[in-house]
């Protein structure tokens, strides 16, 4: 395979010891150095994180993928020092939360916003009281607060639902809160852990416009942790992929979608095929068997900025063999919407997915490479 993607795990103490010894770059917020911890399950010791570093860049949405006990939570739980590590150190803003006092733990804590699976609201609460109460636990005046809410319910679409109580609400409309709620401090840093996974595919794409939306307008920073590579495909720029505790792969979405490199990556994008028909389904594999094996691309249009896709420009970029193998494309309100998987005989496969995205003005997470199709 011709792309290149970054290759971890960076296991080895050298590149702990330089990670740890290198000054934080402005724009890194979340930095993992060699981070590890272990936990005592009766008489043997599990271990949920090994030596995980990485940098979590300002302004980015960066996913954590993995299998259920990969570790996901575990890391994620040591940036807000919920959970401490039992090695390496977390540095938040170039801030170690393990040095901190309580009360300087509390404050930094406040930068970092969390939200839940399950929402986690008081049902005998308004939307307005579940969103206001952690002003009100740190004493903010009722006016000040009164403002906070009203601005937040309208950042996540909920004017009209200040008064209501949580079991009135739906699911999607009970994460907004949950989403409210997580910014009343304005943090600069939001967790989800698995923030849509209780959610139907409709409200798990509005919930993610919405994360998008926040990120883009706050400039805020997401570590989203889920276990749905649709959800990661969808909004992040960059994804860890966790494999027993390690850190199997990480970069850029499209070129880990593209090109996995770890076969925990593998085994978690089938997942993400299923909806293809059958004979198409069996016939790829992860590594093409020759230089003529077709690639093929799975192109998604989700009409908001793409071009109407001409079959002659997509051979332009691909060559003349391009075939249609699965998919269509309809118009809605007069914008392209639908799915195309095409095979075709790549010759530089990331310049063409990144020229085809030129092409159709999609942005690359949009065009991903399925594996290679092999004869029947
Ligand atoms: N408090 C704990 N006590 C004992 N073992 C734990 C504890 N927390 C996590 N573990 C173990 O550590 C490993 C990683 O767990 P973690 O919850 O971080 O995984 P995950 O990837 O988030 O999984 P899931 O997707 O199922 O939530 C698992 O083997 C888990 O059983």
């Amino acid at each position: 395979m011709n792309a290149r993607v970054e290759t971890f795990p960076l296991r080895e103490a050298a590149a702990a010891a330089a990670a740890a010894t290198s000054p934080l770059p402005a724009d890194t917020v979340v930095r993992f150095e060699a981070v590890g911890r272990t936990f005592a399950s009766g008489d043997k010791t599990v271990t949920a994180l090994d030596a995980i570093s990485l940098d979590v860049g300002r302004g980015e949405i960066f996913g954590i993928i993995g299998r259920s006990g990969a570790g996901k939570s575990t890391l994620v739980r040591t940036i807000n020092h919920l959970e401490a590590p039992g090695s390496g150190r977390v540095l938040v803003n170039g801030q170690d939360l393990a040095q901190l006092d309580e009360n300087a733990l509390a404050a930094a804590r406040r930068r970092i916003g969390m939200v839940f699976q399950h929402f986690n609201l008081l049902s005998s609460k308004t939307v307005a009281q579940n969103i206001g109460l952690p002003l009100r636990i740190a004493g903010v005046p009722q006016a000040q607060i009164d403002a906070k809410v009203d601005s937040l319910l309208a950042l996540v679409g909920l004017e009209g639902k200040r008064d209501v109580y949580p079991a009135k609400l739906s699911g999607g409309q009970k994460q907004r809160v949950g989403i409210a709620r997580a910014l009343v401090h304005d943090p600069d840093l939001l967790l989800c852990d698995e923030a849509t996974s209780a959610l139907d595919p409709e409200t798990t794409q509005s919930i993610l416009a919405l994360l998008r939306d926040i990120n883009r307008r706050l400039g805020l920073t997401v570590v989203l942790i889920t276990h749905e590579m649709a959800v990661i495909r969808e909004i992040c720029d960059r994804v860890a992929v966790l494999e027993n505790g390690r850190l199997a792969e990480l970069g850029e979405v499209w070129r880990v979608f593209g090109a996995p490199q770890a076969d925990a990556t593998r085994a978690l994008l089938a997942s993400l095929v299923h909806d293809l028909p059958d004979d198409v389904q069996r016939r790829i594999v992860a590594e093409p068997a020759g230089r003529a094996t077709p690639a093929l691309l799975d192109i998604r249009l989700d009409g908001v900025s793409g071009r109407d896709p001409q079959l002659a420009q997509l051979a332009q970029v691909l060559g003349p063999e391009l075939q249609l193998v699965h998919g269509g494309v309809e118009r809605i309100q007069g914008r392209a919407q639908g799915r195309l998987v095409v095979a075709f005989q790549p010759h530089d496969l990331v310049r063409q997915v990144s020229q085809l995205a030129a092409a159709l003005a999609l942005p690359a997470a949009n065009i991903r490479l399925l594996g290679y199709l092999q004869h029947d």
